[in-house]
């Protein structure tokens, strides 16, 4: 018996996805506005999405929201996105608890606005007890920097080389808390860039790559329904035949 056209069974649906937002900034210049415009425009797409991404049955959603290379953007952008948090915790925090999503972070606070983290933190906390869909946010987060922190926790435990393991040395990454689901079924980019860009290069070492010259304030219901078909229709391997 062949599925419906746009049936999708929770067995083929991914249980992590993870998703490069790319292209707002483009989105907002060829309408003539600011970058700023686009950014905007990312935020209320991403809402749209996660809540989407939620009632599809997606178990946890990691957006790569600010890279650690972002800090070298023109000073008025990067202040822009560090407003986007608190503006965020006001328009969609609500929304987002009635969907029993739990929000979480990802990356390096140290650097981070105080306004911004404190934006984060009152989000996270009023979600802590949220059991659905985990939107995990890679803030101030870079792959590599991950490893080289991982690294160096581990060097700094004095453990034998023979103990250090895959398993070791993913239990001391950013992304630990999130147990079985550490490493994303699927990546989604947007906006035609073929790159993932230092983000997650070790949880992504086997996920499924998906790209879209969608630009993401365009990524709509419809648009990440087509990225889950896609990868239902993929047959996974982990390296093997
Ligand atoms: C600080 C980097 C940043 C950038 C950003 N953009 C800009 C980048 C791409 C598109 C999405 C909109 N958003 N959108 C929501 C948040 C957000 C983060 C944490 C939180 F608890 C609540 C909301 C966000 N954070």
């Amino acid at each position: 018996m062949f599925k419906k056209k746009n049936e999708t069974s929770q067995s083929r649906l991914p249980g992590h996805i993870a998703v490069i937002m790319d292209g707002n900034g483009r989105w907002a210049k060829a309408q003539g506005k600011p970058r700023i415009f686009g950014h905007k425009a990312g935020m209320d797409a991403l809402n749209r999405a996660a809540v989407h991404a939620s009632r599809r049955g997606i178990q946890a959603m990691t957006v790569y929201a600010f890279s650690t290379e972002n800090w070298s953007r023109p000073m008025d952008e990067v202040k822009f996105i560090m407003s986007l948090p608190i503006d965020f915790y006001s328009k969609y925090l609500p929304i987002l608890k009635a969907e029993n999503i739990q929000i979480r972070m990802t990356g390096e606070r140290e650097a981070m606005p105080k306004a911004t983290l404190d934006a984060i933190d009152r989000a996270m906390e009023e979600t802590r007890e949220n059991d659905g869909m985990i939107l995990n946010f890679a803030m101030n987060y870079g792959g590599r920097r991950e490893l080289v922190l991982a690294m160096q926790a581990i060097a700094k435990a004095g453990l034998p080389a023979e103990e250090i393991t895959e398993e070791l040395i993913s239990q001391h990454l950013q992304t630990a808390f999130l147990g079985d689901l550490q490493d994303p079924d699927l990546v989604i980019r947007t906006s035609g860039e073929l790159r993932l860009s230092n983000f997650l290069p070790w949880e992504a070492a086997y996920s499924e790559l998906y790209f879209t010259e969608t630009a993401w304030p365009d990524f709509d219901e419809g648009a990440l329904d087509a990225a889950l078909e896609d990868y239902a229709s993929r047959d996974r391997r982990f390296g093997g035949l």
